[in-house]
């Protein structure tokens, strides 16, 4: 009989059906707003984005060299050099049966003419030019519309701008663009044992690292942040902290105090001045945390433990973000990989375990544990290129099996 997780108790809420109340418990609270598009990066489109022209608005050309009708091309005969067509200078005539026309990657393609021919594939000696090979109709052309066309939805409400969109926008020709105003997150540490870096330490006392991370994973999202610090294991202080935060923010983060210690306020706190959604889920790490609400203000209580506090933030509070942000957020691209080592497991709690997955030399992916798994030990989360997705009711993994596991490489953390 499997051995059950010394730390999950009966009772504990399923991550999926945690992450799915929650989110079923959040509206898009972001207002719409007109920005330019030089400050439209990370924001989040407020409105479908529609196309105003056609991209290319014009057939042109994808190359240097000539264009000409195909169907001149078959007899071999050499074709007149009628005029140019450079990148924002069209030749203005038209070409007609036996003609051609210089023209530059990126010129409009000459009324009559239906292809281009590389110049490599041509000679030209006083104003008559050799083609050789083949000419297929529409080779080397670049049709109008064949990017967008005029009236096509080009992005839907909820889209985050990174700088592919951002260069989407500008084919488009827009100077301004709808979007969400970016959220205001309030940030806070708990706990007296916590110092900020640089001060010296008293015994028991640790440097606060939760804060600085957090605050970095808001900022590559794109959020305003109040940081209001570190706060006292005092109720009262937190209490005080906690109205003052939520009074003017969309959403309150923060970390430790939500387990049952006697120095565990935060999830008291939040009872007596908002209410909970709900509080320990059936997850490792991020077992003790607390979703609710301060009046409007969305609460997220993640655990003091810093890698607690990360995978939380990445599989609770990032969606719960999206959601308030208007955003959509398409759920975690998983991979398979097969387990190059064996990664202990107790049945009872979905494990987001820390790994780092790499091709192997007959390019199948294997994963290896990045470290230590300890919820305390953060130098393993920054060696991982990925977590493991572990399902609840399983035990540990052994070696040669396949897993399921999400990249974390190149996402804000
Ligand atoms: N009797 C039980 N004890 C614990 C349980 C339980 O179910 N029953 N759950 C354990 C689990 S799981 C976790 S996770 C932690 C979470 O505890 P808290 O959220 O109350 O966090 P704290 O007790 O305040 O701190 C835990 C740990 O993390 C360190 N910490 C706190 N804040 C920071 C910070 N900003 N930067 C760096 N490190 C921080 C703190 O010093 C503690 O070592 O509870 C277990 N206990
Ligand atoms: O298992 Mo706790 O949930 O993060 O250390």
């Amino acid at each position: 009989m499997a051995i059950q997780d010394c730390c999950s108790q009966p009772g504990l809420r399923p991550f999926d059906d945690a992450r799915a109340d929650m989110l079923g418990q959040l509206d898009v609270v972001a207002a719409a707003e007109l920005v330019p598009l030089e400050q439209a990066l990370n924001r989040v489109l407020a409105e479908a984005v529609i196309s105003p022209l056609d991209v290319p608005a014009f057939a042109n050309s994808a190359m240097d060299g000539y264009a000409l009708r195909a169907e001149d091309t078959m007899t071999g005969e050499k074709l007149e050099l009628i005029g140019t067509s450079l990148a924002g200078h069209p030749f203005t005539g038209r070409v007609d049966a036996g003609q051609c026309v210089r023209i530059m990657t990126g010129a409009a393609l000459p009324l009559g003419a239906d292809s281009v021919v590389m110049q490599e594939n041509c000679t030209s000696e006083h104003n008559r030019v050799a083609i050789t090979g083949k000419v297929e109709p529409g080779q080397h052309v670049r049709q109008a519309a064949e990017d967008l066309a005029q009236g096509e939805t080009v992005f839907q409400a909820g889209m985050r701008i990174n700088a592919r969109v951002l260069s989407v926008l500008a084919s488009l020709g827009l100077e301004q663009v709808n979007v969400r105003r970016p959220l205001r997150v309030a940030l806070l540490s708990t706990g007296d044992e916590l110092r900020s870096p640089g001060d010296l330490l008293a015994p028991g006392e640790i440097y606060d690292s939760n804060r600085i991370g957090l605050a970095a994973m808001l900022t590559r999202l794109g959020v305003e942040i109040t940081d209001y610090g570190i706060i006292a294991d005092d109720p009262e202080l937190i209490r005080k902290a906690f109205l003052k935060a939520a009074a003017s923010h969309d959403a309150l983060i923060t970390s430790g105090g939500v387990s049952v210690g006697d120095a565990d306020h935060t999830k008291v706190v939040l009872e007596d001045v908002g209410r909970i959604g709900f509080w320990k889920l059936a997850i490792k790490p991020g077992k003790p945390f607390a979703f609710g609400h301060i009046d409007r203000c969305a609460f997220f209580g993640l655990p003091g433990n810093p890698v607690s506090a990360a995978v939380t933030f990445h599989l609770l509070v990032r969606p719960a973000l999206a959601t308030l942000a208007g955003e959509r957020l398409a759920p975690p691209l998983t991979l398979q990989a097969t387990a190059l080592m064996p990664f202990k497991k107790s049945p009872g709690r979905m494990d987001f375990q820390r790994g780092r997955v790499e091709r192997q030399a007959d390019g199948s992916l294997g994963v290896v544990p990045a470290g230590s798994q300890s919820s305390a030990v953060f130098s393993a989360m920054a060696e991982a290129n990925c977590l493991l997705h572990l399902e609840q009711d399983r035990g540990p993994v052994e070696t040669g099996e396949t897993v399921t596991l999400e990249l974390i490489d190149g996402l804000y953390w």
